[in-house]
C-alpha cells in the first residue's frame, strides 16, 4: 500500500547566485527504492543533502511523515546517510566502527553485540569483527559503511553514489546485494547515481534530473519505454534523435521521408524530436527497407553488434545480433510503434 514518508514541495536552492535546484516536487513512499539520476552537476547530491538536513533549501518545504522538518538538524532526522567516500574510522576495527553509533546512544552492550552480528550477517561479512579497516577491500569497506548505517535502524537510508569507487564486477554484485538488503529490511532507500544502468537495475522509481529540474518520475520500464523528452530518451539508454515535423496525427516527416507513427495531439506541422532506439531498427535487404544506408563502423558489444549506418545525411546507431560488414549497403525498417515523437524542449 502506498504510504508517503517524505515529500519535497517546491524546493529551490542557489549557490552564489547560481540556481542549482528549481521547484523540485517529489513524493517518496515507505519501503520505496527511489533513485535520483542525472548527469554530473544536475543537483542530485544537493537534493539528497536537503533531505538529509546537511543543506537548507532557499524556498520550499521538506516534509517527513506529514511534518515540516526544514530546519531540523541531520542527527534528529530518522534517516542515515552513506556517502561515496565512506568515512570509516581507520583506527577502529570493524566491530567498533559498526558499534560506534550505538555506544553513543548508550545501548546495553549485549544488545550492541547482537545488533552488530545481525548487520554483519546482512552484508555477508560475518566473522570480520576484529579485522582492521585497512585490511579490507574497497567492496568490503563499502559494505561495512552500509552496515554501520543500517545498525541504527533508520527509516530512510540516503546513499550518494555508494558504489562509485568500485570496479564494474563488484559494482554489479553490490547492486544486487543492496537491493536484497533493502527488500529484506523494508526500509526506504534514496539513492543517487549518474549511472543509468544502475538506476534501471535497482529502483522502484527513477527521478531523472537535468539542470536542477526534474524531467521525469516513473518506474524503470516507463522511463525506458516512454521517455517524456529527448533528454530522458538519450540519457536512459542510447537513442537516435532526429529533427522531424509532425505533419498531422499519426504521420511524421523526418530524414527526407514520411512515416506512420502512433502519436497524436501535436499542432499541424509542429517541429518535434523523433526518437528511435538502436535496437528497434531492423536491418533488411536494401530493396525491402524504408531507408537505405551504408554501414560505416561495427563494434562487437558482447550480446549484440553496434553499427553506425550512414543514411540520408544522418548517422544512425543500430544494435543487432547479426553483423553487416563495413561498406555493406543495407535497408533499415522501424515499425510505427517504435517511432517515438517528443515535444522539442525549448531552452529557457
Ligand atoms: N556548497 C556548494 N557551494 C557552491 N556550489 C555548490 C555547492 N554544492 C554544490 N554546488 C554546485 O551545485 C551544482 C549541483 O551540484 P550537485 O553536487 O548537487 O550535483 P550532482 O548532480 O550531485 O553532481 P555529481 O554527480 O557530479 O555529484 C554544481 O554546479 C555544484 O558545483
Amino acid at each position: 500500500m502506498y504510504e508517503e514518508i517524505i515529500r519535497l514541495v517546491n524546493v529551490s536552492k542557489s549557490f552564489n547566485e547560481q540556481q542549482v535546484l528549481q521547484d523540485i516536487n517529489l513524493s517518496i513512499s515507505r519501503n520505496e527504492f527511489v533513485t535520483l539520476l542525472g548527469p554530473s552537476g544536475c543537483g542530485k547530491t544537493t537534493t539528497l543533502r536537503i533531505i538529509g538536513g546537511f543543506e537548507i533549501s532557499d524556498t520550499g518545504d521538506v516534509i517527513f511523515e506529514g511534518k515540516k522538518i526544514n530546519n531540523l538538524p541531520p542527527y534528529k532526522r530518522k534517516l542515515n546517510t552513506v556517502f561515496q567516500r565512506y568515512a570509516l574510522f581507520t583506527h577502529m576495527d570493524v566491530y567498533e566502527n559498526i558499534a560506534f553509533g550505538l555506544k553513543i546512544k548508550k545501548m546495553d552492550s549485549k544488545d550492541i553485540d547482537r545488533k552488530v552480528k545481525e548487520v554483519l550477517k546482512l552484508v555477508n561479512l560475518s566473522g570480520y569483527e576484529t579485522r582492521d579497516i585497512d585490511s579490507l577491500s574497497g567492496g568490503q569497506q563499502q559494505r561495512i559503511a552500509i552496515a554501520r548505517a543500517l545498525v541504527n535502524e533508520p527509516q530512510v537510508l540516503l546513499l550518494d553514489e555508494p558504489l562509485g569507487a568500485l570496479d564494474l564486477k563488484l559494482r554489479k554484485d553490490m547492486q544486487l546485494e543492496l537491493k536484497k538488503i533493502q527488500q529484506s529490511l523494508g526500509i526506504t532507500f534514496i539513492y543517487v547515481t549518474h549511472d543509468q544502468e544502475e538506476a534501471l537495475t535497482m529502483s522502484d522509481t527513477i527521478v531523472v534530473m537535468n539542470d536542477g529540474k526534474i524531467q521525469q518520475i516513473g518506474a524503470p520500464q516507463d522511463i525506458y519505454n516512454e521517455p517524456v523528452n529527448a533528454f530522458v530518451a538519450d540519457f536512459i539508454g542510447e537513442s537516435n534523435i532526429i529533427d522531424g515535423v509532425m505533419v498531422k496525427d499519426y504521420y511524421v516527416e523526418f530524414a527526407e521521408g514520411g512515416f506512420e507513427c502512433v502519436d497524436k495531439g501535436f499542432q499541424p506541422n509542429e517541429k518535434v524530436d523523433v526518437v528511435i532506439r538502436p535496437e528497434d531498427i531492423k536491418l533488411v535487404p536494401v530493396d525491402q527497407g524504408m531507408i537505405e544506408g551504408v554501414v560505416e563502423s561495427v563494434i562487437f558489444k558482447g550480446v549484440h553488434y553496434e553499427m553506425l549506418i550512414n543514411a540520408r545525411g544522418l548517422r544512425w546507431m543500430v544494435h543487432s545480433t547479426m553483423m553487416e560488414p563495413v561498406n555493406t549497403k543495407v535497408g533499415m525498417n522501424v515499425i510505427p510503434y517504435d517511432i517515438h515523437i517528443m515535444k522539442k524542449v525549448i531552452a529557457e
